[in-house]
């Protein structure tokens, strides 16, 4: 009988087939959680992208801590609806800021689709110098305003590019395509109150925005010369009436002073270093129209004409609360004065040749007026009586008055204001009921309004 070796053989089989069936198993194990590693990667890294590469249309100013990505996308792509850097795009940016008189200006104006800057433009580019705007429509106030502002000066060949001041690539390319002489950097986020609420939009607009213009600005060749726009508030809780520049501005009551007083340190340092010329402009709460819808001037004509009441506040030992209210016709005077004594910056490849300006000015009116007065003047020019709320002064970073003392920008530039307030306001009636379409006797009086005035 032969001897059974197939047992041994069989058992080798078997051993075989077990360790087969292992090895697949682990290699099926192992492959399993390989996939599951490589899908857990993969959802991590969309989830990635998509919190920090948001859509193209996403609002700039809505998630201020994905700003630069954001923006570094829309300078490559887009910036508004024209394409950035496209031929057509630098045709519209070099027209904008071709000045038409011997020696005039190229003036990149920040903040173009703003109160302030829309007037400043027009005005620059009346007299003949090329003005590009630069303004990020954000919503802090109804941005259809600053469409109808934009509209205006785009009938005036002024173009606006949409875009922020944080977009450094933006700004560096603004420059590469124009060598502006000039930046009135009106851009910032305003309002006093509001700082409470939104004190980081300051910090963003009022402080990284200037930095990162100053930044490419010192970097330029050749470097402009700076003009922008301080605010009365730096006086902050100073007692000496009127306000001179001379005066203290260290007791800042809200944070928006504090971030234009900051602003006014960061002048000085980057004057010190890169010889950039630099002037600042201490803007006392200026009006008119094409005003802010947030100042206390427009919404009281609003609320006002709507029959709702109106808070007016009085300091905590019950006096009356007065402001410096400047014209904007006069303050556009003050800007354009201050740009054509600026000095040229001395540095160049962002270096310092020698010493450059850097100055401070006042533009008020002169003679503060009680809140109380401003709503009778217009209750006049309503004429329609104010429900009116008169209560103490929440702590809201208010001062309970404002002077300014303007003989530094008379000396330097003939600033002098020639508008009072109930003048200036008259002015602002006529456009306000205008432009708002508002059916009374007054639209009837101002059927010929010119929309520019
Ligand atoms: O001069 C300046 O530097 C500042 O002027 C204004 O700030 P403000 O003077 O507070 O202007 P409004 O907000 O229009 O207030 C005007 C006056 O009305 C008062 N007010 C305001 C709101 C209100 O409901 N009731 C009221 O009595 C304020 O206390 C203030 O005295 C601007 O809003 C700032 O952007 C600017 O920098």
């Amino acid at each position: 009988m032969p001897t059974d070796t197939s047992k041994p053989m069989k058992l080798e089989r078997y051993n075989s087939y077990i360790r087969k069936v292992h090895s697949t198993k682990l290699l099926n194990a192992s492959s399993k959680f390989l996939f599951r590693v490589t899908l857990l990667i993969a959802l991590v890294l969309i989830l990635f992208f998509t919190i920090n590469y948001p859509p193209l249309s996403d609002n700039t100013h809505s998630a201020p801590h994905h700003h630069h990505r954001h923006s570094f996308l829309s300078t490559s792509l887009f910036s508004g609806s024209s394409l950035v850097g496209g031929a057509a795009w630098e045709k519209q940016v070099r027209h904008s800021s071709t000045p038409r008189r011997v020696n005039g200006f190229s003036v990149l104006v920040t903040g173009a689709a703003g109160f302030i800057g829309s007037h400043c433009s027009l005005a620059l580019k009346k007299r003949g110098d090329g003005v590009l705007g630069l303004d990020n429509f954000n919503d802090y106030y109804d941005p259809s305003l600053k469409r109808a502002r934009q509209n205006l000066l785009s009938k005036h060949q002024i173009f606006i590019v949409e875009g922020d001041l944080n977009d450094g690539p933006l700004l560096t390319k603004l420059f590469d395509v124009v060598p502006f002489t000039h930046v009135l950097h009106l851009a910032a986020q305003a309002g006093v109150r509001y700082a409470m609420q939104n004190p980081q939009s300051y910090v963003k607009s009022n402080i990284a925005g200037f930095v990162n213009l100053l930044e490419v600005a010192k970097a330029v060749n050749p470097q402009p010369a700076i003009v922008w726009a301080s605010s009365s508030s730096v006086y902050g809780l100073n007692t000496e009436n009127p306000f001179s520049e001379r005066d203290r501005t260290d007791r800042p009551a809200s944070l928006y002073a504090a971030t234009k007083k900051a602003g006014e340190e960061i002048a000085h340092t980057y004057n010190h270093i890169y010889g950039l010329s630099l002037t600042g402009l201490r803007f006392f709460t200026v009006y008119g129209p094409w005003g802010r819808p947030d100042m206390a001037y427009f919404f009281f004509t609003k609320d006002i004409l709507q029959g709702k009441p109106i808070d007016i506040y009085r300091t905590q030992d019950q006096k009356a609360v007065a402001r410096d209210f400047t014209y904007i016709d006069d303050v556009v005077k003050g800007c354009l004065g201050a740009l054509d004594t600026a000095e040229k910056s001395t540095g160049s490849g962002g270096k310092k040749k020698g010493p450059a300006q850097l100055r401070v000015y006042n533009l008020g009116n002169t003679s503060p007026v009680p809140v109380g007065r401003l709503v009778s003047i217009l209750e006049g020019l309503l004429n329609t009586k104010a429900k009116k709320h008169v209560i103490t002064l929440p702590r809201n970073g208010d001062v309970p008055y404002t002077h300014a003392n303007v003989t530094l920008a008379y000396k330097d530039f003939g600033y002098k204001p020639t508008t009072d307030l109930a003048s200036g306001l008259r002015k602002f009636v006529k456009w306000y009921v205008n432009y708002f379409g508002i059916e009374s006797k007054h639209s009837k009086e101002t059927q010929h309004f010119d929309e520019s005035s």
